[in-house]
């Protein structure tokens, strides 16, 4: 994972000379301990780090320590070789994410990063907590482990990181044969799903919801729409635009705890407009987590998980 600690330029050779920043905020640079430790976890980050190009100017008549003054002051700096010193100082770049983050333009102070430097150890530390699978969300005694997902090898114990590489592979899987056709409904007249309905609220609809508008391709296979509120109008909608495609739509319930009386509400209401419609909904419906003491809705097998 990126974090503050990585902003700066990573090269050695491209390091300023008189590094006024370095020397007032050592923990914020790639080569200090904090750095240091948060890359211990994501092998051969260091490598991936570096400045966004060479840095051929002379650069040594160019003060930052008035860029910075002035930046106190809240007046933007005007002069082009103390503005290229702090571009050089505080480019960010990884490369194997193909990233750059510039914020050299950010009127920020030494003096204020040097003040904001045990708020952001601090985080950097929770953050590390969390990796650890520290319980983070009380209410439902939730450890946070959206950084596992991405790296299974995060997790805090291997029955974890096993589970997490079965999930995913059976999901992949699934939409596999979704797409493919192999699972399909059984009485649409494409023979495969072509509309996914997601019902859920909250963290159970913001996910799909940035995965479908960041990563679907302008055409995906499967279009997907939501219910992730409990109007009636809203609901009524949705099923209204999918019309005679209800028969090929594939309904995906998500709630973490199963417990959700506005996601049960988007189910029942859904289920009875496949009812409506003389559809079976329990070869139409998918849901994902803890469900509603009712395994028998899963589509092509059933799942005691
Ligand atoms: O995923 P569940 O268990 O249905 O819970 C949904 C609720 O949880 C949250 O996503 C918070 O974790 C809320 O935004 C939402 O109301």
């Amino acid at each position: 994972m990126a974090s503050l600690s990585g902003l700066c330029s990573s090269s050695p050779s491209l390091k300023p000379k008189h590094d006024r920043v370095a020397k007032l905020t050592p923990s914020f640079r790639k080569d200090s301990p904090a750095f240091s430790t948060r890359s211990n976890s994501n092998s051969n980050s260091n490598s991936k780090l570096s400045v966004a190009r060479e840095v051929s100017a002379d650069l040594s008549k160019t003060n930052s320590v008035g860029v910075l003054k002035k930046a106190k002051q809240g007046g933007l700096e005007k002069d082009p070789k103390a503005l290229w010193r702090r571009y050089v100082d505080w480019l960010y770049q990884h490369k194997e994410l193909g990233l750059y983050l510039d914020v050299s333009r950010v009127g920020f102070s030494d003096e204020f990063v040097e003040e904001m430097e045990p708020r952001f150890q601090a985080a950097f530390k929770a953050m590390e907590e969390l990796e650890k699978g520290a319980i983070a969300n009380p209410d439902e005694g939730r450890m946070v482990g959206h950084y596992w997902l991405r790296n299974s090898k995060l997790a805090p114990n291997s029955f974890l990181q096993i589970q997490i590489e079965k999930t995913l592979d059976a999901v992949c899987k699934f939409a596999g044969d979704v797409i493919s056709g192999k699972i399909k409904p059984p009485s649409s007249p494409e023979g495969r799903f072509t509309q996914i309905l997601s019902v859920g609220i909250g963290g159970s609809a913001l996910g799909p919801q940035l995965v479908a508008e960041a990563l679907a391709p302008d055409n995906p296979p499967l279009k997907i729409r939501f219910i992730d509120n409990t109007d009636p109008g809203g609901i009524d909608h949705q099923i209204a635009q999918l019309g005679p495609e209800l028969a090929s739509t594939l309904v995906i319930v998500i709630s973490k705890s199963g417990g959700t009386p506005e996601t049960r509400n988007g189910l029942l209401e859904v289920q009875k407009a496949f009812r409506e419609a003389g559809l079976d909904f329990s070869k139409q419906v998918l849901i994902s987590g803890r469900c509603y003491n009712t395994r028998k809705f899963f589509v092509g097998q059933h799942s005691e998980d």
